[in-house]
């Protein structure tokens, strides 16, 4: 796991690393070399260096300096005079620069710019880093959509000009990077908000040899999953077993409005490992689940007049559901009264507990004066997983909109975790970047492509995640990384159906069908991660 941090940590890492003897010159060297190297492997013969008033603006001066001497033409653009730069790190590094061979150009026209970059094989952009806020100022407001209309590769130097590294917010226009070298560690923005459209490939630039040493001293907002963590997750299938020693899944959903929420969280349970999956459903809708579903038996729970659960439910679903290894309650399953008490019985077994959509907005009628006053939740022995996408997660903490990216969902969901300290509640915030986020630590598995953002979505990913829990037989150390598995199978589903029918068209159901692949491709990644697979999978 990799950790990512948000910036004032970012500082905080800088003055540990002063005080254990590297200056922040030296840092702001190796980060220009680690920029150069990066433009190097692009093999141009031409780059364009764009810098601003800061130290972002050094990173750019130093690996202009090191391409120049390796035979690279290079032109360098700066919004002053390198003795009028503001910074006086990055106005000594300029001035070196500026003192050799590079063509240093200061406030060119916009079609000034647009030549040179014209000619640049490779454009770095240096203009703007953790220093940035608010939205681009002239010229660089300029400077960006100018760069954004070319068809050079961009090398961005920590962050994307005019994302805001912290949050993720672009507020008015931002380079387009084709790669980003963050310095140091991940910043939070770059996987927060706008930030996955802008990043391009983000490869890290660790700057400090003891920076493993170090990176301990300062709080991490989250770690990035690598595929190799999973493997302990990743079971195969002994001859021996049998459809109940797989693993069994109770999916506790739909309505008579929504009965396919129902049959695709049960299917994808199914395709996810579980040996035995059965539906409990209104019986307003239990025989259309089953037509739709030979292979799953549908238990009809008496309904509500509008084809919800009704009064009998809770006590007839708490009984089966005792039963099963794991129990996903929600998709599609409205939130009648019948619903709401089925949702406090099933919060009082003892059994592993996935909670999705409709069961979350149930819980969050139910915890009215606060989810902290809502015993039953953290009263539990057995894991209780929360799948909420950012609206149910504002629902769950009471407050609409107060959750709307990575790092607010983060904070959310940490709130409810850490009013209660269960250790065996797990909150899956689910986003185009989706946290895991444990009372111990927060994950961030591989996100999915854009074609996720489809309706039922959700549904599929709950019962990758139920399918997965009811395999793994509670036999987990680390549930945060167990459910990082299952999001990353859900990210691969969306890449494998995007492929197959482009990447606007796949719908919910296109998912579930990709499973057993999108399984075979976690599982070859984190081989190879190890190093156990070569690129070519052998
Ligand atoms: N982490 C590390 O250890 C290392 C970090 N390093 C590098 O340093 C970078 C951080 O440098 P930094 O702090 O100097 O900030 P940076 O992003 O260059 O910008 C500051 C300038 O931008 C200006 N500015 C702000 N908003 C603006 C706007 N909307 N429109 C226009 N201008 C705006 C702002 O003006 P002001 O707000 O002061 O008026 C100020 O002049 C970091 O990202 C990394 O690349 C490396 O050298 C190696 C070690
Ligand atoms: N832009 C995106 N990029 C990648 N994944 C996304 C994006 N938008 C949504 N997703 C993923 O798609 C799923 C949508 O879930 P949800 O909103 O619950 O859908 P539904 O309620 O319709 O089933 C989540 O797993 C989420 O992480
Ligand atoms: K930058």
């Amino acid at each position: 796991m990799k950790p990512i941090l948000n910036i004032e940590e970012v500082t905080r890492l800088e003055d540990i690393i002063e005080r254990e003897g590297t200056s922040k010159a030296e840092l702001m060297e190796h980060a220009g070399e680690l920029l150069a190297s990066v433009v190097e492997a692009e093999h141009p013969s031409r780059v364009l260096v764009l810098t601003g008033f800061g130290n972002n603006g050094g990173d750019g001066w130093v690996a202009a300096d090191i391409l120049q001497q390796k035979d690279i033409h290079v032109d360098v653009v700066s919004p002053v005079d390198p003795s009028e730069i503001p910074s006086a790190l990055a106005r000594h590094v300029a001035r070196r620069t500026a003192g050799r061979d590079v063509n240093v150009v200061v406030g060119p026209s916009r079609d000034e710019l647009m030549e040179l970059g014209e000619q640049a094989d490779v454009i770095v952009d240096a203009i703007l880093g953790t220093g940035f806020h608010g939205a681009p100022r002239p010229p660089f407001s300029i400077w960006i959509p100018a760069v954004n209309e070319l068809s050079s590769f961009v090398v961005s130097a920590d962050v994307p000009s005019g994302l805001n590294a912290q949050t993720g917010v672009v507020e008015d226009c931002c380079i387009r990077a084709d790669k980003t070298l963050t310095m140091l560690a991940p910043k939070i923005g770059l996987y927060s908000g706008d930030g996955p459209e802008y990043v391009g490939d983000i490869q890290v630039g660790e700057l400090y040899d003891k920076l493993d040493e170090v990176i301990g001293d300062v709080d991490h907002a989250a770690e990035i999953v690598q595929a190799g963590d999973l493997i302990d997750y990743i079971t195969g299938l002994p001859a021996s077993i049998d459809k109940y020693s797989r693993g069994s899944v109770l999916v506790v959903a739909g309505s008579a409005s929504y009965p396919g929420a129902a049959m695709m969280a049960a299917k994808a349970a199914a395709r996810a490992g579980a040996g035995y999956v059965a539906v409990a459903a209104p019986d307003a809708c239990a025989n259309l689940i089953r037509m739709a579903l030979p292979s799953v038996p549908v238990h009809a729970i008496p309904s509500d007049s509008r084809g919800a659960f009704g009064a009998a439910a809770r006590s007839i679903v708490c009984e089966l559901a005792k039963k099963y290894d794991c129990v996903l309650c929600g998709p599609g399953m409205t939130t009648s009264a019948g619903c709401m008490q089925v949702v406090t019985g099933l919060l009082e077994l003892d059994v592993p507990l996935v909670l999705d959509a409709d069961a979350l907005n149930c819980l969050s009628r139910i915890a009215i004066d606060g989810i902290e006053k809502t015993p039953d939740m953290y009263r539990r022995e057995a894991p209780l997983i929360m799948t909420p996408h950012y609206r149910e997660l504002s629902r769950l903490v009471g407050e609409e909109d107060e959750v709307y990216d990575l790092g607010t969902a983060i904070d959310a969901a940490q709130k409810i975790l850490w009013a209660g300290g269960s250790d065996n509640m797990v909150i899956v915030c689910k986003g185009p970047t989706t946290a895991v986020v444990g009372v111990e630590r927060v994950l961030i598995p591989t996100s999915g492509p854009a074609s996720l953002a489809t309706a039922g979505s959700g549904d599929v990913l709950a019962g990758i995640i139920s399918g997965t829990i009811a395999t793994l037989h509670a036999e987990v150390d680390v549930w945060e990384l167990a459910l990082s598995y299952a999001v990353s199978i859900h990210s691969y589903t969306g890449f494998a159906a995007a492929a197959e029918y482009g990447e606007k068209s796949v719908i919910a159901t296109d998912l579930i069908d990709y499973i057993g692949e999108a399984m075979q491709l976690v599982e070859n990644e984190a081989l190879k991660d190890l190093g156990a697979l070569d690129s070519e999978g052998e």
